[in-house]
């Protein structure tokens, strides 16, 4: 992909070890049902969402403020050996529970400035796999696609967000849940 630095590690976790944080994480994390602002109505978000963060940290993604709850001993050692994998420090972690294929999360860049200029991005997927969307901001026709497995950890770096979009499209099939972690550092 041009203008992006992008790499999937497909076996970050083992399939016993994912499937054992997923279970974890489906039981003990905060889940809750945002709503988002569309066309002047309340609407649920298609996903519930949960944010962990160091203390006195707040966040602003899709219109909300998000009030961050004390991390998860599950969360802090993921956290840990995502730093000495990627060298980068992450306060935050964003969690996304799709329960079925209709749930979904639409294109966007994660480039809210509380994440800085050129953010590193660690996204974990627990689970069902899914289809993962590229698209460039604007050459229309670059475009690319992944499926992202259980225990897959895809990286987004330097300036991957300024020229490019992603998605996580809804599905027709009756998928099985799916949670994905995004650690992120907020300044
Ligand atoms: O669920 C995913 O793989 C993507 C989540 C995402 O893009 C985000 O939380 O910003
Ligand atoms: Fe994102």
């Amino acid at each position: 992909m041009p203008d992006a630095e992008v790499y999937l590690l497909k076996e970050f976790l083992s399939g016993p070890a994912a499937e054992a944080l997923f279970a974890v994480l489906e039981a003990k994390a905060a889940w809750k049902q945002e709503k988002i602002k569309l066309f002047g109505k309340q609407i649920d978000q298609p996903r519930l969402t949960v944010w962990y963060a160091d203390a006195g940290k707040a966040y602003t993604y899709s219109g909300l403020t998000w009030e961050p709850l004390p991390w998860l001993p599950e969360l802090s050692e993921v956290r840990k050996n995502l730093e000495s994998l990627t060298g980068t420090f992450f306060n935050s972690v964003l969690l996304n529970l799709y329960r079925h294929g209709q749930d979904s999360m639409g294109w966007h860049s994660d480039d809210e400035p509380e994440l800085g200029q050129n953010p590193t991005i660690a996204s974990l997927t627990l689970g069902q796999e899914r289809s993962f969307h590229f698209r460039h901001r604007t050459q229309p026709e670059l475009k690319h696609k992944l499926i992202l497995p259980s225990g897959s950890l895809l990286l987004m770096a330097s300036e991957t967000q300024h020229h490019w979009q992603h998605q996580v499209p809804k599905s027709a099939k009756p998928l099985e849940p799916r949670i994905n972690l995004t650690f992120r550092f907020i300044e």
